[in-house]
């Protein structure tokens, strides 16, 4: 028999979701390239502010895209403001880190043997598969054909130069935001390696920003002492909280206290924080390192593989995922429906639907869906009903939000407060099968705070200990409006602007929503 010559088209049938031509990965409609041969040239869509559409029809829009880049994702230094500003060798050495004679000044711990430095050159590569034709599955193309473009971030990591002397510092972390597994963490380590490094003046400001201005507030001295068994708990040992000071009000403040390295460990609304006093100091030509650890239990931090925190959060979304499985699977006609956080991004329903293999539909932020109808959710879950008995339902809180009447109300930060969607479906689902007559038994988990309180398992224990002590490197190294991530397994720095332009969202034409998808089996409700 001759071999079969046509390719048999494949029997796996996923929602169709209308795609562009050329896409980068998810960006705001607002933001989707709209001219031809003039492309969104940057990952994660256009930026505002800067300039970075490229005309293709230039025969060097590759060079010069590279040249851009490079300029986008150069590291603010402190040398940009003290070009004289001299630099010492490291105090960082883990073969000779006892200080000679008890005291460090002028008797630093050098080796000069030691070749554990990362030098300010070493670059990691951001986006490691090449796809031939944009429209290849979740292909993020920067031309229309998808031409390969190297993308480098900053490697992390200790630098054989520092511009701080040890002795000189007054180092400041604090946490803001909502809480997150691993802030502890996070906290213990930047603790412990700066006194590595040889800082002995370390505080932390309590409850976030607002215990910049907050009198009554007074800030923590802390030590490898105080912070030795921290992580084993979740929360923050320095409370967190949205709103506070403003920027100016928050600069006061560190030259108040002489605070010359500040940690900021937040989200989003965090790092803009971050940056926006990292400007203020260079505008009032303060010597000071702003470096970021992004916290988002919601994974929305753009560039990164993920955020702290997210892996646990998962892990522990399963157990509700369980629970609501279980409840459903007992019940006649049971539906078992879980809320998980996720303000505008669906990662953690999304992933911890994957891990549980348990749910029928996962819906979130990113993907619009009908929940009436026939169509809709509401005669999918009857049909669930009809043939497997039960059904398990796992919503993102921020999804669906245009069913919901909008209560224009903010939290202290500016965030919208959203309605509950989980209460809707619950409700809903309760009155679309009482007036059809089927019997249907709805229980409802939200397990949104008591996933948030946990402490970290143990591959975020990990991330936390890795991107503390890489945030205190890049403060010795002499960064500022900085922060660092999980890059393909390595870690880098990145300018802060870069990942935070807007939430990473999941990408509705992504392998892993489509993974997502196969796994529940779920109809688009469109
Ligand atoms: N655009 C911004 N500029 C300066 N500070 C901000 C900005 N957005 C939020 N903040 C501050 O950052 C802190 C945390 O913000 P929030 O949005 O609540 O959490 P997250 O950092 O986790 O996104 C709050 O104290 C808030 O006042
Ligand atoms: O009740 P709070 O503290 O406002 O927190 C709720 C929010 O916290 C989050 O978990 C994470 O938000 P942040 O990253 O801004 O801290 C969201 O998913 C959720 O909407
Ligand atoms: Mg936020």
């Amino acid at each position: 028999m001759g071999s079969i010559s046509h390719v048999i088209p494949t029997t796996l049938s996923l929602p169709h979701r209308p795609s562009s031509r050329f896409r980068v990965s998810p960006v705001p409609p607002s933001r989707v390239p709209t001219k031809v041969g003039v492309f969104a040239a940057e990952h994660g869509g256009t930026r505002r502010g800067t300039s970075t559409a490229v005309d293709f029809s230039d025969c060097d829009w590759k060079t010069k895209f590279k040249e851009d880049w490079e300029a986008r994702f150069r590291l603010p230094h402190i040398t940009d403001i003290f070009p004289d500003a001299p630099p010492i060798p490291s105090t960082f050495c883990l073969k000779m880190r006892t200080p000679i004679d008890g005291d460090f000044p002028g008797h630093y711990s050098f080796d000069e043997e030691w070749h554990g430095y990362i030098n300010n050159n070493d670059r990691v590569l951001l986006k490691t598969i090449y796809y031939s034709s944009p429209t290849s599955a979740g292909a993020e193309c920067i031309d229309p054909n998808c031409t390969w473009v190297e993308q480098w971030v900053h490697r992390a990591g200790p630098r054989e130069k520092i511009y701080y002397k040890p002795e000189e510092v007054k180092a400041a972390i604090v946490t803001c935001g909502g809480l997150c597994p691993g802030l502890n963490d996070v906290i213990r380590q930047i603790v412990i390696t700066l006194e590595i490094y040889g800082v002995e003046n370390i505080v932390g400001i309590p409850f976030g920003y607002r215990g910049f201005s907050d009198k009554e507030l007074t800030e923590l001295p802390l030590s490898r002492k105080v912070v030795q068994n921290i992580h084993l708990s979740g929360g923050s040992l320095l409370g967190v909280s949205r709103g506070g000071p403003g920027v100016s009000d928050i600069v006061d403040s560190l030259e108040e206290r002489g605070i010359n390295m500040l940690f900021v460990l937040g989200g989003n609304g965090t790092h803009a924080g971050a940056n926006a006093i990292h400007h203020e100091c260079c505008k009032r030509r303060l010597k000071v390192s702003v470096i970021g650890v992004p916290k988002t239990i919601d994974n929305d931090i753009l560039l990164m593989d993920k955020t702290f925190g997210f892996d646990t959060a998962v892990e522990e979304a399963q157990r509700a995922i369980n629970s609501a499985y279980i409840e459903a699977h007992s019940a006649y006609h049971g539906i078992g429906l879980v809320k998980l956080m996720g303000r505008s991004s669906g990662f953690i329903a999304m992933h911890a639907s994957l891990s549980s293999g348990q749910v029928d539909i996962c819906l979130i932020p990113e993907v619009p869906f009908n929940f009436h109808g026939p169509n809709g959710v509401l005669s999918h879950l009857k049909f669930l009903l009809e043939t497997k008995g039960s059904a398990v339902v796992c919503v993102a809180e921020g999804a669906g939000q245009n069913l919901i009447q909008k209560t224009n109300a903010t939290d202290a930060s500016g965030n919208v407060i959203f309605g509950d969607i989980g209460v809707y479906i619950q409700q809903e689902t309760k009155k679309y099968f009482k007036e059809i007559g089927v019997h249907a038994d709805v229980k409802y988990i939200d397990p949104t705070y008591m996933i948030r309180a946990i402490r970290a398992n143990a591959s975020d224990g990990i991330l936390c200990t890795v991107l503390g002590q890489n945030a205190v490197h890049g403060a010795f190294a002499g960064y500022s409006g900085i922060t660092v991530g999980l890059c393909n397994t390595h870690y880098a720095y990145f300018p802060i602007p870069e990942v935070i332009s807007h939430p990473r969202l999941v990408d509705p034409n992504s392998r892993m929503w489509h993974r997502c998808l196969t796994s529940t089996g779920q109809p688009d409700f469109i």
